[in-house]
């Protein structure tokens, strides 16, 4: 498992400004954005600069504490009446994502009960700096009880990117996946590109590479005929949303590898964090589904590769059943063969 000193972090908070690695430019170019103004950090989690449910979740609580300062700058004692517009659009900035809400909930408790006499900000950043060093220690604990349940020499597909990038930490399906490898349990990964926005060709294949993890990238069409193959004994992922019954919103392309799994008696892992489940929404019906533009799909690197005028359907994520999972990898634990009934033992943790 890397350390937490030479692992890739894409938000870092710094000279009081946020600074977030911009993941649209990423292999090819490191460009760090800086930001001061809550407002700026909601496009930027629209826009995908920062991405990845727990990443989400840990910007937005920054943005809080960014928010916080430019209340307290303009309205003084009445700070609080000034931090409801802001927080509004930060929530706004991408609906499947749970994070995003938790953190702003996480935050908006702590606010609500400061004085109004004074500045909030340092109160709510080291509220930030919890929610984001929470997550580095979430990702440590679920890269080792995920790695648990890997048998040796096991090859490994996964998709889009739940590593580094799309948390705190060193992932969470990456966190089991590079903890799997230094423990000897993976020898293998597979990683689907994971179109439109490739992911897994753009994010993921780097994360791999740079912790010397032997790995194959792939288009995800072939991720059929690969499991039919025999290769594959686990398929493992992140999650954006989990319901109180098992089922996992996450990166579109996840249930149909569920299915294949299924059919092909592999084995398939969701490692996600406590505040990626959403004991409010019943089962996965109920999650909305966020529609990106269409340029995502007719354009890869702003080259054309659609006729004008084409109709486009662009779902950036999908449902997955819980009776399709293996098992659920939080922090708290390991559920096996969720359903609202084993999910239960999670909810204590809340
Ligand atoms: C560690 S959860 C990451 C999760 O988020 C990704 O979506 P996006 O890149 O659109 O934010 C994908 O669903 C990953 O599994």
């Amino acid at each position: 498992m890397q350390s937490t000193s030479d692992m890739i972090q894409p938000i870092k908070w710094q000279d009081q400004q946020l600074h977030l690695l911009d993941q649209r430019l990423l292999p090819t170019q490191q460009l760090w954005l800086n930001y001061e103004h809550a407002s700026e950090v909601s496009n930027a989690i629209r826009d995908m600069v920062v991405r990845g449910a727990p990443a989400i979740g840990i910007t937005a609580a920054y943005a809080v504490v960014l928010a916080a300062r430019e209340a307290w700058n303009k309205a003084g004692v009445n700070w609080k009446q000034a931090m409801y517009e802001p927080l509004a659009k930060l929530a706004a900035s991408r609906p499947t994502a749970v994070n995003l809400s938790w953190a702003i909930e996480q935050m908006t408790a702590i606010y609500v009960n400061l004085p109004e006499t004074y500045s909030p900000e340092k109160a709510l950043l080291e509220a930030a700096t919890h929610i984001h060093q929470q997550d580095i220690a979430a990702n440590q604990t679920m890269g080792k009880l995920g790695a648990d349940l890997i048998d040796p020499d096991s090859m490994v597909l996964t998709h889009c990117n739940a590593g580094a990038l799309a948390t705190g930490g060193v992932g969470t399906a990456l966190g089991v996946i590079s903890q799997g490898y230094s423990d000897g349990k993976i020898k293998h990964v597979y990683v689907d590109e994971t179109r439109p926005w490739l992911q897994g060709a753009r994010l993921t294949a780097w994360e791999l590479l740079q912790g010397k993890i032997p790995t194959t990238l792939q288009a995800d069409v072939t991720a059929a005929s690969l499991m039919a193959s025999g290769k594959i004994h686990w398929v493992i992922v992140g999650a954006d949303r989990i319901a109180a019954n098992g089922d996992v919103a996450n990166k579109i392309g996840t249930y149909s590898l569920a299915v294949l799994a299924k059919y092909h008696q592999v084995k398939f892992m969701v490692v996600a964090p406590l505040s990626t489940i959403d004991w409010q929404t019943e089962t996965g019906k109920q999650i909305e589904i966020e529609h990106r533009p269409s340029r995502e799909v007719t354009h890869i690197a702003n080259q054309q590769i659609a006729p004008d005028g084409v109709k486009v359907s662009n779902p950036a994520f999908d449902v997955t059943p819980a009776e399709l999972i293996n098992a659920i990898v939080t922090e708290a634990g390991v559920v096996l063969s969720p359903s609202v009934t084993t999910m239960k033992k999670l909810h204590k943790h809340n």
